[in-house]
Protein backbone atom coordinates (compact mmCIF):
# COMPACT_ATOMS: atom_id res chain seq x y z
CA UNK A 1 0.00 0.00 0.00
CA UNK A 2 1.03 3.24 -0.49
CA UNK A 3 1.13 6.19 2.36
CA UNK A 4 1.53 9.77 2.06
CA UNK A 5 4.05 10.83 4.72
CA UNK A 6 5.89 14.83 5.13
CA UNK A 7 9.47 14.40 6.37
CA UNK A 8 10.51 17.69 7.96
CA UNK A 9 13.00 15.86 9.96
CA UNK A 10 16.90 15.86 9.40
CA UNK A 11 17.24 12.23 8.28
CA UNK A 12 15.90 10.28 5.33
CA UNK A 13 13.70 7.58 5.04
CA UNK A 14 14.94 4.13 4.94
CA UNK A 15 14.04 3.01 1.13
CA UNK A 16 11.03 1.07 0.77
CA UNK A 17 12.78 -1.64 -1.26
CA UNK A 18 15.25 -2.19 1.57
CA UNK A 19 12.71 -2.64 4.06
CA UNK A 20 11.70 -6.20 4.86
CA UNK A 21 10.67 -5.90 8.30
CA UNK A 22 7.19 -5.53 9.81
CA UNK A 23 7.89 -1.93 11.35
CA UNK A 24 9.71 1.55 9.83
CA UNK A 25 11.83 2.38 12.30
CA UNK A 26 11.79 6.08 13.81
CA UNK A 27 14.71 8.14 14.42
CA UNK A 28 14.62 11.24 17.02
CA UNK A 29 14.70 14.41 15.32
CA UNK A 30 16.42 16.21 17.76
CA UNK A 31 18.21 20.32 17.93
CA UNK A 32 19.99 18.91 21.13
CA UNK A 33 20.39 15.62 22.82
CA UNK A 34 18.12 14.70 25.45
CA UNK A 35 19.19 13.35 28.71
CA UNK A 36 16.76 10.51 29.99
CA UNK A 37 17.47 10.10 33.29
CA UNK A 38 16.26 6.63 35.40
CA UNK A 39 12.22 6.24 35.67
CA UNK A 40 11.73 9.42 33.17
CA UNK A 41 9.80 9.87 30.35
CA UNK A 42 10.03 12.43 27.33
CA UNK A 43 8.40 13.07 23.94
CA UNK A 44 10.50 12.59 21.37
CA UNK A 45 9.33 14.39 17.73
CA UNK A 46 10.01 12.37 14.93
CA UNK A 47 9.70 14.95 12.07
CA UNK A 48 7.58 12.96 10.23
CA UNK A 49 3.71 13.43 9.64
CA UNK A 50 1.35 10.82 7.86
CA UNK A 51 -2.47 10.54 6.09
CA UNK A 52 -3.50 7.01 6.55
CA UNK A 53 -6.21 5.60 4.87
CA UNK A 54 -9.45 5.31 6.69
CA UNK A 55 -9.55 1.64 8.45
CA UNK A 56 -5.72 1.96 8.99
CA UNK A 57 -3.96 3.10 12.23
CA UNK A 58 -0.16 3.25 12.38
CA UNK A 59 1.46 1.69 16.02
CA UNK A 60 4.56 2.70 17.53
CA UNK A 61 6.47 0.49 19.33
CA UNK A 62 9.27 -0.05 21.36
CA UNK A 63 12.74 -1.94 19.64
CA UNK A 64 13.62 -4.85 21.42
CA UNK A 65 17.39 -3.91 21.26
CA UNK A 66 16.98 -0.55 23.39
CA UNK A 67 14.61 -2.61 25.97
CA UNK A 68 16.93 -5.52 26.26
CA UNK A 69 20.08 -3.39 26.59
CA UNK A 70 19.52 -0.26 27.73
CA UNK A 71 15.90 -0.47 29.65
CA UNK A 72 14.23 2.32 27.31
CA UNK A 73 10.56 1.51 26.15
CA UNK A 74 7.78 3.21 24.43
CA UNK A 75 5.34 4.24 27.57
CA UNK A 76 2.40 3.99 25.96
CA UNK A 77 3.28 1.08 23.38
CA UNK A 78 1.75 0.89 21.31
CA UNK A 79 1.45 4.07 20.39
CA UNK A 80 -2.04 4.68 18.08
CA UNK A 81 -1.38 6.75 15.60
CA UNK A 82 -5.02 7.95 14.09
CA UNK A 83 -5.97 8.03 10.43
CA UNK A 84 -7.14 11.59 11.06
CA UNK A 85 -4.47 12.68 12.76
CA UNK A 86 -2.19 15.00 10.31
CA UNK A 87 0.21 16.31 13.51
CA UNK A 88 3.83 15.44 14.14
CA UNK A 89 4.38 11.76 15.12
CA UNK A 90 5.93 12.00 19.02
CA UNK A 91 7.38 8.68 20.43
CA UNK A 92 6.81 9.12 24.42
CA UNK A 93 9.98 6.78 25.82
CA UNK A 94 10.12 5.68 29.67
CA UNK A 95 13.97 4.56 31.52
CA UNK A 96 13.28 1.73 33.15
CA UNK A 97 16.95 0.92 33.88
CA UNK A 98 19.10 2.67 36.92
CA UNK A 99 21.06 4.42 34.58
CA UNK A 100 20.43 7.47 32.29
CA UNK A 101 19.99 7.16 28.90
CA UNK A 102 20.81 9.96 26.48
CA UNK A 103 19.19 9.87 23.18
CA UNK A 104 21.05 11.48 20.11
CA UNK A 105 19.67 13.21 16.71
CA UNK A 106 18.89 10.84 14.58
CA UNK A 107 18.95 7.76 16.99
CA UNK A 108 16.44 4.83 15.89
CA UNK A 109 14.20 4.81 19.19
CA UNK A 110 11.01 3.07 18.09
CA UNK A 111 9.50 1.59 14.84
CA UNK A 112 6.45 2.59 13.16
CA UNK A 113 4.07 -0.32 12.04
CA UNK A 114 0.59 -0.03 9.93
CA UNK A 115 -2.53 -2.23 10.94
CA UNK A 116 -5.66 -2.55 9.76
CA UNK A 117 -8.20 -2.47 12.31
CA UNK A 118 -11.85 -2.86 12.16
CA UNK A 119 -14.56 0.01 12.47
CA UNK A 120 -17.12 -1.57 15.09
CA UNK A 121 -20.77 -0.36 15.33
CA UNK A 122 -22.14 -0.07 18.55
CA UNK A 123 -25.12 -2.28 19.07
CA UNK A 124 -26.59 -1.61 22.42
CA UNK A 125 -27.96 -4.32 24.39
CA UNK A 126 -29.53 -5.30 27.68
CA UNK A 127 -28.37 -8.53 27.84
CA UNK A 128 -24.73 -10.23 26.27
CA UNK A 129 -25.39 -13.76 25.30
CA UNK A 130 -23.84 -16.17 27.85
CA UNK A 131 -20.33 -17.84 28.46
CA UNK A 132 -17.91 -20.48 29.89
CA UNK A 133 -15.87 -17.84 30.85
CA UNK A 134 -19.15 -15.33 32.18
CA UNK A 135 -17.16 -12.69 33.99
CA UNK A 136 -14.34 -14.39 34.85
CA UNK A 137 -10.95 -12.38 34.42
CA UNK A 138 -7.71 -10.62 36.11
CA UNK A 139 -6.54 -14.48 36.63
CA UNK A 140 -9.89 -15.84 37.74
CA UNK A 141 -8.78 -19.38 36.11
CA UNK A 142 -5.28 -19.65 38.66
CA UNK A 143 -1.83 -17.63 38.59
O1 LIG B 1 2.63 7.49 20.69
C1 LIG B 1 1.87 8.31 20.17
C2 LIG B 1 0.50 8.32 20.43
C3 LIG B 1 -0.29 9.28 19.81
N1 LIG B 1 0.25 10.21 18.97
C4 LIG B 1 -0.60 11.17 18.29
C5 LIG B 1 -1.33 10.54 17.12
C6 LIG B 1 -2.67 10.21 17.65
O2 LIG B 1 -3.63 10.17 16.63
C7 LIG B 1 -2.88 11.36 18.62
C8 LIG B 1 -3.82 11.04 19.74
O3 LIG B 1 -3.37 9.88 20.40
P1 LIG B 1 -4.27 9.16 21.48
O4 LIG B 1 -5.64 8.94 20.96
O5 LIG B 1 -3.51 7.99 22.01
O6 LIG B 1 -4.26 10.29 22.60
P2 LIG B 1 -5.28 10.75 23.67
O7 LIG B 1 -4.55 10.81 24.94
O8 LIG B 1 -6.55 9.95 23.62
O9 LIG B 1 -5.50 12.24 23.17
P3 LIG B 1 -6.55 12.90 22.17
O10 LIG B 1 -7.50 13.57 23.07
O11 LIG B 1 -5.72 13.86 21.38
O12 LIG B 1 -7.15 11.83 21.30
O13 LIG B 1 -1.60 11.64 19.16
C9 LIG B 1 1.61 10.20 18.70
O14 LIG B 1 2.13 10.99 17.93
N2 LIG B 1 2.37 9.24 19.31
Amino acid sequence: MTVKIINKSNHQLPAYETIASAGMDLRANLEDKVVLSPLDRVIVKTGLFIELPVGYEAQVRPRSGLAAKKGITVLNAPGTIDADYRGEIGVILVNLSKEAFVINDGERIAQLVIAKHERAEWQEVEVLEESDRGEGGFGSTGV
